[in-house]
């Protein structure tokens, strides 16, 4: 069955829509980050750079890292951006463009997702590594696809309840990362993380400058549940996003975050290049291992 032209959206010139990207330029192992300023700092550790494009926040280099090739790619923040951003990608590996028609084989993507993030941990400083175990996603993206065979709706429910989160927002869903990636990104200078993903930085992550929020009490309240040992570490807003699509779509993927701020402690890292670039250069060292 062909897809219709206002559903698998590209341009002139044969590439998708959002990411203006052609089938040729996406390696099999990608790294996705939030901020498009990030995407040379990574691909400056490239012995090589065949493809460089960039649509509206969409910044995409393609090279190889001691020989594998790799494509790192902003996404902007949000998951309203995963969405694009995942199904475009699943799209450039395992839809026939020209064709307009779904491939028979999918192929498997690799995505690292490397980030920054919130600590709501008092022993979670700033500069710390976390790789997310799992994700609790706040921002209801997963309710609009047929997600019930992945997602643990136990926790969820736990969540719901322990926190009395307010039925006008969205029902939080969970769902894990890929635990093969989760393996090869752990180790003794990173923490296992079971991470909450917001639908914003400020209000949604309980910050107030003048804007009031409803229950000031909400971050005690994220950091004060548990549920069989489960307990959400740190805040940002992508990764539930990242694993509902990866699991969706059978791609592999882990969510890599340095902590920038510490909730509990009022911290926010001085200088934010450093621990950046130390995350990038660990996770790159994993990705080539
Ligand atoms: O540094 P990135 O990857 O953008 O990630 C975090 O930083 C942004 C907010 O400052 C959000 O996108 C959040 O998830
Ligand atoms: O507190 C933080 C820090 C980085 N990114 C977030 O989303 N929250």
């Amino acid at each position: 069955m062909s897809l219709k032209a206002s559903e698998l959206v590209l341009n002139r010139d044969g590439s998708i829509y959002h990411l203006g990207l052609l089938p040729e330029d996406l390696a099999q192992t990608i790294i996705v980050v939030g901020d498009p300023g990030r995407v040379s700092k990574i691909s400056r550790h490239f012995d090589k750079i065949e493809v460089k494009k960039n649509k509206r926040e969409f910044f995409t280099h393609t090279g190889y890292f001691r020989g594998k090739r790799i494509t790192v790619m902003s996404t902007g923040m949000g998951t309203d951006n995963i969405d694009i951003a995942f199904t475009e990608l699943d799209a450039l590996a395992n839809i026939d463009l020209k064709g307009k028609a779904i491939k028979e084989n999918p192929v498997s993507l690799d995505i690292i997702r490397i980030g920054t993030t919130g600590s709501i941990r008092e022993n979670i400083p700033v500069g710390s590594f976390i790789t997310s175990e799992w994700a609790i996603g706040f921002d209801g993206l997963m309710h609009y696809y047929k997600s019930d065979s992945f997602l643990n709706t136990e926790i969820a429910e736990a969540f719901v309840e322990q926190t009395g989160w307010s039925s006008l927002k969205a029902m939080p869903y969970v769902v894990k990362g890929d635990e093969n990636l989760i393996e090869k990104f752990s180790s003794d200078s990173t923490i296992k993380g079971f991470t909450g993903t917001n639908v914003g930085f400020y209000g949604p992550q309980g910050r107030v400058l003048r804007a009031q929020i409803p229950d000031a009490e909400m971050n005690d309240k994220i950091g004060a549940f548990n549920y069989k040992g489960h307990e959400i570490t740190n805040l940002e807003m992508e990764t539930s996003g990242i694993y509902g699509l990866s699991k969706l779509l059978g791609h592999r993927s882990v969510s890599m975050n340095v902590v920038l701020a510490n909730r509990l402690t009022g911290e926010f890292a001085e200088d934010t290049s450093k621990p950046v670039d130390d995350l990038i250069r660990y996770s790159l060292e994993r990705i080539a291992k």
